[in-house]
């Protein structure tokens, strides 16, 4: 056998050679790699010694300062750290001799301060694991200031789960569980109140298992932007698209309708729904995506509630009717408020059945009571969430606390709207049947023409012209046509009428002559009959043109002038609101600036006004 370089033994060779190579370089890997993970490992070593040094110096820190400011002495077990990186929880044993969570809690803003949290930052106390344990959460980034928008993620969301209605300072998302709450939410003007009712709608819209009622009696603009999107130009309801919300009021007269149609159903469901309550053995009808919730969001609902006029104070009555009777039945209320919640509180029914609260600051002070709001939590002030969409929010679940809502706009409403528009339940057939008509024609054309309005006349006319007893253009509920045509004018009314008209022939206050007559094609209300209110509003409306002359070029508000009001007439702001939008429409005021500064101007006095009254 010739031996050569490659004879089978020099190939032995070399392969035992080769093996050899082969097993130390692999060694050599081996011990490289292991040389690489044990530095890892170190590294990973003092970041953890480094991390567990932190939280061994937040311990101190804080059992100093908690012993400094409330005068106990805690135990740290442990400090966890907030994975988004803005803040942290301390979770805390208390001293022995029966100290409770509450002694900390109390002293949220000292402790706030004594730390030099940030503005928007706060520390605060709730129930540990057991009553002898405290848990502290503090935030370390100031969240509240920035904007975040609407999560894009529209999956379905039920009832039962909670809905998702923002976020804490931690991050985390709060849900509101109204299967048998109301919610109430105060935010005053500017404060992103209507953003956040766009919001709530968003919540409802995901929903498989809610049907969404909107009263909105300022032009129906917290609603319209849920339906619009399912109606093509003639008002016929898209093929294949649901809007948003299931019906959307914008007057007072079709709100009468929605509410009346609540009580219908909460009653019939009552007597219709008895086997299936036995046989399911509860009190509570059990909602599904077969026998929706019907939720009733009100804007500006506690105002509503709070006014002296007569339709409004007929509506209250009908908004705490179906607060006070529908429970069980699946009928619950979301009501805002632009303030002045004392009233609204002081309402036993409200205070017991709307404990899902929000209040939005948005930077405003005055007027904000945060105990009567969340009576029992302690250390929450205004000033600690003073961002648009900032404030505080509690929930029976869930302790009032700081919290961010969502921003969302016009584009992402669009795209809720379709995205959700195959997955909203349809009124069970029992509560159909109750509903009637009034229901079923609620997007009748006639009832919907205000949406398509685009002089917006139609809206803010009828929505507070019933207070104001101002022609209601537009309005034409053929549902109630039949009721109406059948009350015949009294002698009195009659009267009242012809009072009514030489007023307004003398003064004027509907359209400007020159300004145009009434839009064309809206049938005049001549089957509602509100006659004998017209005279007193006529007064009012004449009174409020005053104050908006007398204002000059400075111009004024809504809220003002129904201040200035309020004792001779008991007008509410929002019959200003419309009385103001009308005059915008017509002409007789001047609209200025946005928000919260827009004021209103006679066109007498507005920039370039041509003097004439
Ligand atoms: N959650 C939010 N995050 C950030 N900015 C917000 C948020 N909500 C509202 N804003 C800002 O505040 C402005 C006013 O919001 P929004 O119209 O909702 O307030 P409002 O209280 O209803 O006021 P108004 O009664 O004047 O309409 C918005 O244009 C937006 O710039």
């Amino acid at each position: 056998m010739t031996t050569g370089p490659l004879s089978w033994a020099a190939l032995g060779s070399l392969a035992t050679i080769g093996v050899g190579m082969g097993a130390a370089a692999r060694a050599t890997l081996l011990y490289e790699e292991a040389r690489e993970l044990e530095a890892l490992a170190a590294a990973e070593r003092q970041v953890a010694r480094e991390l567990s040094a932190e939280r061994r110096a937040i311990a101190a820190e804080w059992v100093d300062r908690i012993q400094r400011v409330c005068g106990i002495t805690v135990r740290v077990v442990a400090v966890e750290m907030w994975p988004t990186g803005t803040g942290f929880t301390i979770d805390a044993e208390l001293p022995a001799g029966g100290t409770t969570y509450d002694r900390i809690a109390r002293e949220s803003a000292r402790l706030s301060a004594d730390a030099r949290l940030p503005h928007g930052c706060t520390a605060t106390a709730s129930q540990g694991i057991h009553q002898g344990r405290v848990l502290i959460d503090v935030t370390t980034v100031n969240v509240l200031e920035a904007e975040i928008p609407y999560p894009t993620d529209y999956s379905p969301l039920s009832l039962h789960t909670g809905i998702p209605w923002g976020l804490r300072t931690n991050g985390d998302e709060v849900r509101v569980y109204l299967r048998e709450q109301c919610a109430l939410v105060v935010g005053p003007t500017g404060s992103g109140k209507t953003n956040m009712v766009h919001t709530i709608l968003a919540g409802f819209a995901r929903t498989t298992d809610v049907l969404t009622w909107a009263i909105d009696l300022n032009a129906g603009s917290a609603g319209l932007p849920w339906v619009r999107p399912a109606l093509d130009s003639t008002g016929q309801i898209t093929s294949g698209m649901r809007p948003g919300i299931d019906w959307l009021a914008a007057s007072h007269e079709e709100a009468t309708v929605m509410l009346d149609t609540a009580v219908r159903i909460a009653k019939h469901r009552k007597m219709a729904y008895q086997d299936l309550l036995s046989r399911e053995n509860t009190d509570l009808l059990p909602v599904s995506d077969r026998i929706p919730q019907i939720e009733i969001v009100i804007d500006e609902g506690a105002e509503i509630l709070a006014a002296t006029d007569k339709p409004s104070r007929a509506l209250a009555a009908k908004i705490l009717e179906v607060i006070r009777i529908a429970r069980a039945m699946g009928i619950r209320t979301v009501l805002t408020a632009l303030g002045a919640t004392g009233s609204v509180l002081g309402n036993l029914m409200i205070r017991r059945e709307a404990k899902a609260r929000v209040v939005l600051t948005g930077g405003e002070t005055e007027g904000m009571d945060l105990s009567k709001q969340f009576p029992g939590s302690r250390g929450l002030r205004v000033d600690q969430a003073p961002y648009k969409g900032s404030g505080f929010m509690g929930t029976p679940e869930s302790p009032a606390g700081l919290f961010k809502s969502w921003r969302i706009k016009p584009n992402q409403i669009r795209d809720i709207v379709a995205a959700t528009s195959n997955r909203h339940p349809t009124l069970d057939p029992i509560s159909a049947k109750a509903a009637g008509p009034d229901y079923a024609r609620r997007w009748d054309l006639t009832r919907t023409a205000w949406m398509r309005d685009d002089t917006p006349s139609g809206p803010p006319a009828d929505a507070p012209t019933l207070a104001a007893g101002v022609p209601a253009a537009g309005l034409n509920l053929s549902a109630l046509r039949d009721k109406r045509t059948t009350v015949a004018e009294t002698d009195e009314e009659a009267l009242a009428r012809k009072f009514r008209e030489q007023i307004d022939a003398q003064f004027a206050t509907a359209p400007e002559p020159g300004t145009g007559t009434p839009p064309s094609g809206k049938p005049t209300p001549a089957v509602l009959n509100l006659s004998a209110l017209r005279s007193e509003d006529n007064a009012a409306k004449d009174a409020a043109l005053a104050v908006l002359l007398a204002a000059g070029p400075e111009g004024t508000g809504a809220s003002a002038i129904a201040r200035a009001l309020a004792d001779e007439h008991g007008t509410t702001r929002q019959t200003v609101v419309g009385w103001l939008k009308t005059w915008t429409d017509d002409g007789v005021a001047v609209r200025i600036g946005e928000g919260t500064k827009t004021r209103y101007v006679h066109h007498r006095h507005a920039p370039g006004g041509s003097g004439r009254a």
